[in-house]
């Protein structure tokens, strides 16, 4: 059995939500990652992968649990490890020489020692010449490699990426991953083990020896998958497709009922509760995709990678869009395949009236929230209260910005729906004009 290089046994970390009270972040999580392989993190957006590399960092400690390194509890920053972040994190005002002597600066590393080991690192990964150059004066992904240059300078046993392609375009971020699994495969790289997380499952597959799957509201893991194939893998060949086709079903797994974060296993059996997070769909992507859906060459069902492919749109946006749709019932997710229900395709085929009155019904049933609002608002005298008192409750368990996108996503779903209005400037909720009939 190969060798742990850090391990968490039983680790739980809360944070307080606004009103003091401590929400779960990570819950009762486990985790090897193991001498000589690459592991994938892929969950939704808040699961708590961020979190959990910092922990695995030793930059904020677990509340509860244990976490080793190399066989020895963490305390505090553990040298052998390094970050890469999706937002590079490099000083604007240092050249790229002087960016990556920073790690080896804070330890106390001599002046020639320092400038021949960064110099080193930036040949490694490709950018000779640019030493001199300012941030500014490069490309995004010349400046991912300088942020990973800083990162490799240390020569760091374990290696955390955090999303470090993510804001990098496709093409770009694709060169940068198979210099960096180039580098890796050959040896050439002194780090033991490597932590990936990311919002795209072709990368996560590209990549990983594992793909782990996190639930997320408290996150753990909840699947894992080995990939054995030999890299360099080729992205059209059969088995890294049929791979990715079984990631995106774990993925979806349990999300028809509701797309409670991830779609928990046991999503089907617990009643949802208001502050349950909503997937960040808005309505026209969920219109253009329930159309695409319908139409041939999918004709009501569709592999989700193809369906991603086909709508231009990567996983972390298609996927709050699938859950969205499987939420309301407009679309079942099968599988790995997103299939329009029959609700779905009266939607679809409906004149605006019909989606409208069919979009409002659905948020009603299965949207608590929405209801709840709704169902308030009729209590009311004249149809109207503030959104203080929903931010109040939404923020028992989701932190202030997470409380705000919630109800935003709720809020263009229920004008959509004719369920309710919002109005911007004053933060005041009310009943849609004209409308003071109690709903369904
Ligand atoms: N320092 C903190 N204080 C309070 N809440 C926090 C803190 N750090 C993270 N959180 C909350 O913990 C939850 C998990 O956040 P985290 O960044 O780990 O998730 P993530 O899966 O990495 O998300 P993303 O994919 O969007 O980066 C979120 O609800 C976040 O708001």
């Amino acid at each position: 059995m190969t060798a742990s290089i850090i391990e968490l046994h039983g680790v739980g970390k809360s944070f307080r939500s606004a009103d003091g009270h401590p929400r779960p972040v990570l819950q009762e999580l486990d985790f090897n990652l193991r001498e000589g392989e690459i592991v994938a993190l892929l969950g939704q957006s808040g699961s708590g992968k961020s979190t959990l590399l910092r922990i695995m960092a030793g930059l904020v400690p677990a509340d509860r649990g244990q976490v080793r390194y190399r066989g020895q509890p963490m305390s505090g920053p553990a040298r052998g490890i390094s970050m890469v972040f999706q937002s590079f994190a490099l000083f604007p005002w240092l050249t790229v020489q002087q960016n990556v002597e920073l790690g080896l600066e804070a330890r106390g590393v001599a002046k020639a020692e320092r400038e021949a080991k960064a110099e080193a690192a930036i040949a490694l990964i490709g950018l000779s010449g640019f030493e001199g150059a300012l941030p500014r004066e490069l490309s995004g992904g010349m400046r991912q490699r300088v942020g990973i240059a800083r990162a490799l300078v240390t020569e760091p046993d374990v290696l955390l990426m955090d999303e470090a392609f993510s804001a990098l375009d496709v093409l770009t971020g694709e060169r940068l991953r198979e210099d960096i699994l180039e580098l890796w495969d050959g040896g050439h790289m002194p780090t033991r083990a490597m932590l990936v997380v990311s919002h795209n499952i072709e990368e996560a597959v590209m990549m990983a020896d594992r793909v782990l799957i996190f639930a997320s509201d408290p996150g753990r893991i909840r699947c894992q998958l080995s990939v054995q194939l030999p890299r360099p893998r080729n992205p059209e060949s059969a088995e890294v497709r049929a791979l990715i086709d079984e990631v995106y079903a774990l993925m979806t797994a349990g999300a028809t009922r509701h797309a409670r974060v991830a779609g928990a296993a046991d999503a089907a059996s617990t009643p949802a509760p208001l502050a349950e997070r909503l997937p960040e769909a808005d309505v026209a992507s969920m219109d253009g995709l329930l159309e695409l859906l319908a139409d041939p060459p999918f004709d009501g069902r569709a592999d989700l990678p193809q369906l991603s492919e086909e709508a231009g749109l990567p996983d972390a946006e298609l996927l709050p869009v699938a859950h969205a749709l499987a939420l309301l019932g407009l679309a079942q997710l099968d599988s790995g395949d997103l299939q329009l229900t029959p609700l779905g395709r009266r939607y679809v085929e409906g004149a605006h009236e019909l989606r409208r009155d069919l979009f409002g019904q659905q948020l009603m049933a299965h949207v608590p929230l929405i209801a709840h609002i709704r169902h308030s608002l009729e209590q009311e005298p004249n149809g109207q209260m503030p959104d203080k008192p929903v931010l109040r409750l939404l923020s028992e368990h989701l932190d202030d910005t997470e409380a705000d996108a919630v109800l935003q996503t709720a809020v263009t779903w229920a004008r959509h729906g004719e369920v309710f209005e919002y109005d911007y400037n004053t933060g005041a909720l009310r009943l849609p004009t004209g409308d003071d009939e109690p709903m369904r």
